[in-house]
């Protein structure tokens, strides 16, 4: 990051505000900014963490390179003596798809969030010290989607008081659990529990997989590894596995508190949505200030891309989402705290908006992620597309996070259950409550007119809010009133289920929106830090107006007189933007060993750099390629006949 060129140089002098101070407002706080930033540091500067290789490495070699990393990672989180909060960091920036992270990120959460105390004295302290290595078996060939068609089976045998997990056809095999097909000594493996002969729906049960002395399999388990996945590198980093298995095994944990477990990781999910977003982001903004195309006047420079009114319009939509989803993952922190403190009071009436809101925050920020990280590709032409871009790998280790931990189009239809239900109670002594609350106003806004009469009026927060409102509130009721006329509910469920979605897609913009509001509401300090949050902001919630105003105007939230209007003022907010746009990224304080890319890097050195890179391939190792002289030269010289191909 402290090169000599700096190639960006120009654009960073153009910033109109305080890049430290945003900096700290990305990080959350002074203290997570220091920290990350050291931690950061530690990373690059470790040879183990190196990451240039990863695309042309073979899997076996991919994966051995990730367990060498996973195991220098603790070595040092051991030697340092890390805090909970740096080790996590740490794992953040080795930036590797590993069985650490389904240990960390669900084994862990699912014994401190399902488990009774006597079982987290038994297992968390094992887990901690990483003595054993556990993964989350839910997902079976068969059904992912549908928990309820799980088909393992836990029977309970009360002579010996033991739990008999058993996968009894092929379909129940658990596939894709990360970490299971190699790493992991445990899983917490979900079950239909039977007692006495009766079931009682799915449940978690802690089953030892491997022996802890030579790492085999225990009798009656069959494990291994499902197979490549998309993608070079990537995701290919990680062991997914497959498992089945007839062992007994003594653990029993009891059914509570799933929805404790689900708010915090949908929770991270959002939060890596943010993280995975602004570097895509930071790749395209930094070589869109680079790379020049046409407009050269009389012999004189070309014009950067960035100053193209399509790159901008496509651009800077996606790093005002960067910042919007980061707030919005700051905010469901707060939540999850909230809902942790009721379930520890036995206060559930808060669960289902939280369940309904972080499932539709999921679903909502890591499809546009994965689009906007093949924006990006786009926006960097034909150099994004080859690896040293980062793009690529980035695009893939990052999509199916629209398919883990809830398939996307599934948490919306769940999230519309909850719409309908809330919209079925409007007038009853039950008031919505939290992200819903607005819809306690739906007689307003059902009749509410927008009141822009020119472009600056759509400067203000209160105008943008209630168009969005309106328009939430008047797609919720027209599903609503559609679904009251079908004779059986779930039949018209099924049948509306498009319009569904898009109410739901509706609301959780919505959310958004409001909770980047709601964050410039709080004093933020530092010269300008303040107003170029507002631009973004507004860049946010402008262009979901634009994209969507079949929405507003099929609702009447608007008139086209008004959405056009919202058009010029977007247009003139990208002008305002543009000379910040290098110091926004900036401020993701991303080194260059994170950002992984030629085309992102912080001093903009980027031809000589891609050259450099190309002639590492291994390709390039000879001259001559290997295959020369069995394929090739038969060909040239008329030789295949006599070749042995
Ligand atoms: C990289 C990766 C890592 C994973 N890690 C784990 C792990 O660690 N542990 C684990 O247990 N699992 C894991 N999974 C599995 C994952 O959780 C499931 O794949 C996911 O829940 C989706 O379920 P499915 O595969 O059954 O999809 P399906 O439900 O079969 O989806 C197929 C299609 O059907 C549609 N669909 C399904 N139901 C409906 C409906 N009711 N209405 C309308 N459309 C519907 C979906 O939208 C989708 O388009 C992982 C998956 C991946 C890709």
């Amino acid at each position: 990051m402290d090169g000599v060129v700096d190639h960006l140089a120009d654009e960073r002098n153009k910033a109109q505000f305080d890049v430290e101070e945003m900096k700290i407002v990305w990080a959350g706080s002074r203290h997570v900014f220091e920290l990350s930033d050291r931690i950061a540091r530690l990373v690059a500067s470790d040879p183990v963490f190196r990451k240039d290789n990863r695309a042309t490495l073979s899997r076996k070699d991919l994966f051995k390179n990730t367990l060498r990393k996973a195991a220098h990672a603790w070595k040092r989180i051991i030697e340092l003596r890390l805090s909970e909060e740096e080790a996590s960091k740490l794992r953040f920036y080795v930036d590797e798809a590993a069985f650490t992270d389904l240990h960390w990120g669900m084994f862990v959460p699912a014994i401190k969030g399902q488990a009774t105390e006597e079982q987290q004295q038994k297992w968390l302290p094992l887990a901690y010290k990483m003595q054993i290595i556990g993964c989350y078996a839910q997902t079976e060939l068969g059904h992912g989607s549908n928990v309820q068609g799980l088909e393992t089976t836990a029977t309970f045998d009360p002579q010996t008081d033991e739990f008999d997990i058993h996968s009894p056809t092929l379909t129940s095999s658990k596939w894709w659990p990360g970490g299971l097909g190699k790493v992991s000594t445990h899983a917490v493996v979900y079950a239909r529990l039977i007692t006495d002969g009766q079931e009682h729906g799915v449940h978690g049960f802690i089953v030892q997989l491997r022996s802890l002395d030579d790492h085999l399999p225990l009798p009656g388990i069959t494990i291994g590894d499902i197979g490549m996945k998309f993608g070079n590198g990537a995701y290919n980093t990680m062991d997914n596995g497959v498992t089945r298995n007839g062992k007994c095994v003594r653990s029993n944990v009891p059914r509570q508190l799933i929805y404790g477990t689900m708010v915090f990781v949908r929770q991270t999910i959002v939060s890596d949505a943010s993280c995975a977003l602004s570097r895509a982001v930071c790749i395209a903004t930094r070589y869109s200030a680079v790379r020049r195309q046409f407009g050269s006047q009389n012999g004189g420079v070309e014009t950067q891309v960035i100053d193209y009114k399509t790159q901008q319009n496509r651009l800077f939509p996606l790093l005002a989402a960067a910042y919007a989803f980061r707030f919005v993952g700051e905010w469901l922190k707060w939540l999850y705290t909230d809902v942790t403190q009721r379930l520890q009071a036995n206060d559930f009436s808060t669960l289902p908006e939280a369940h309904a809101c972080t499932a539709g925050l999921k679903s909502l920020t890591t499809t546009f992620t994965a689009d906007a990280i093949e924006e990006c590709r786009k926006l960097c032409g034909g150099h994004g597309y080859l690896c040293s871009s980062g793009l690529p790998e980035l695009f893939a280790v990052y999509v199916p996070a629209c398919t883990y931990e809830g398939d996307n189009v599934v948490l919306l239809l769940q999230v519309a259950r909850f719409l309908m239900k809330t919209v079925s109670q409007l007038g009853s002594e039950k008031k919505p409550v939290g992200t819903t609350a607005y819809m306690g106003r739906v007689e307003h806004l059902m009749q509410c007119r927008c009141s822009v009469q020119k472009a600056e009026d759509w400067l203000n927060p209160n105008t943008i809010l209630e168009a969005f409102e309106a328009r939430t509130a008047r797609m919720s009721v027209a599903v609503a009133q559609k679904l009251a006329q079908f004779a059986n509910p779930e039949e018209g469920f099924l049948e509306l289920s498009p319009n569904l979605v898009e109410a739901s897609v509706a609301h959780c913009q919505l959310i958004v929106v409001s909770k980047f509001i709601e964050k410039l509401q709080q004093d933020i300090p530092g010269k300008g830090v303040k107003e170029l949050l507002g631009m973004l902001c507004n860049i946010y919630a402008l262009n979901i107006l634009h994209k969507h105003l079949g929405d507003f105007l099929s609702t009447g939230s608007i008139t086209p007189k008004q959405g056009s209007l919202a058009n010029d003022q977007l247009r003139s907010l990208y002008s305002q933007v543009r000379p910040n746009a290098i110091a926004l990224v900036d401020a993701f304080n991303y080194t260059d060993h994170y950002l992984g890319s030629v085309l992102g890097r912080y001093d903009g050195n980027v031809y000589p750099k891609l050259y450099e890179e190309a002639w590492k391939d291994p390709l390039n190792d000879s001259v001559v390629p290997d295959g020369y002289h069995e394929y090739i030269r038969p060909l040239l010289k008329n030789q295949l006949r006599n070749a042995r191909l």
